[in-house]
């Protein structure tokens, strides 16, 4: 990211946390306010970085580990799969102790998706 795009991005976190309590970086003398066109660029390209996802090693990464699952796991698995693949709304809670297998869990359904 350029020094330009870097302070476009940073002039617009300000503005919206201004915003947010009813001000503006424009209240503010020789402030500068955010380059709407370089803002949206970068909003943008950030989308489309995010966007990229290697699906070729997500599909291995899941495929890979989606029968090791304990019964517990793929409950929660079959679960938010089948919501998602019949366009239900979800709101899930996936909570246990420390070193249970959520992060493993949260893992390979993100690759799924
Ligand atoms: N079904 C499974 N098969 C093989 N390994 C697993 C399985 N579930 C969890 N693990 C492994 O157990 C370890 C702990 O799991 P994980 O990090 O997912 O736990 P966690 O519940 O997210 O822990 P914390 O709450 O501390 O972040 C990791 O090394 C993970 O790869």
């Amino acid at each position: 990211m350029s020094q330009d795009e870097l302070q476009a991005f940073c002039l617009l976190e300000i503005e919206k946390l201004l915003q947010s309590n009813g001000k503006s970086l424009r209240n503010y003398a020789g402030m500068p306010v955010p380059n709407n066109s370089l803002v949206s660029q970068i909003s943008n390209l950030m989308l489309l970085r995010e966007l990229q996802y290697d699906t070729v090693s997500l599909t291995r990464e899941h495929d890979e580990n989606v029968s090791k699952l304990n019964e517990e796991q793929r409950v929660v698995y079959d679960k938010i799969i089948d919501c998602v693949s019949n366009k239900r709304h979800g709101f899930f809670f996936v909570y246990g102790f420390g070193g249970t297998g959520k992060t493993f869990l949260y893992r390979i359904l993100s690759a799924r998706l």
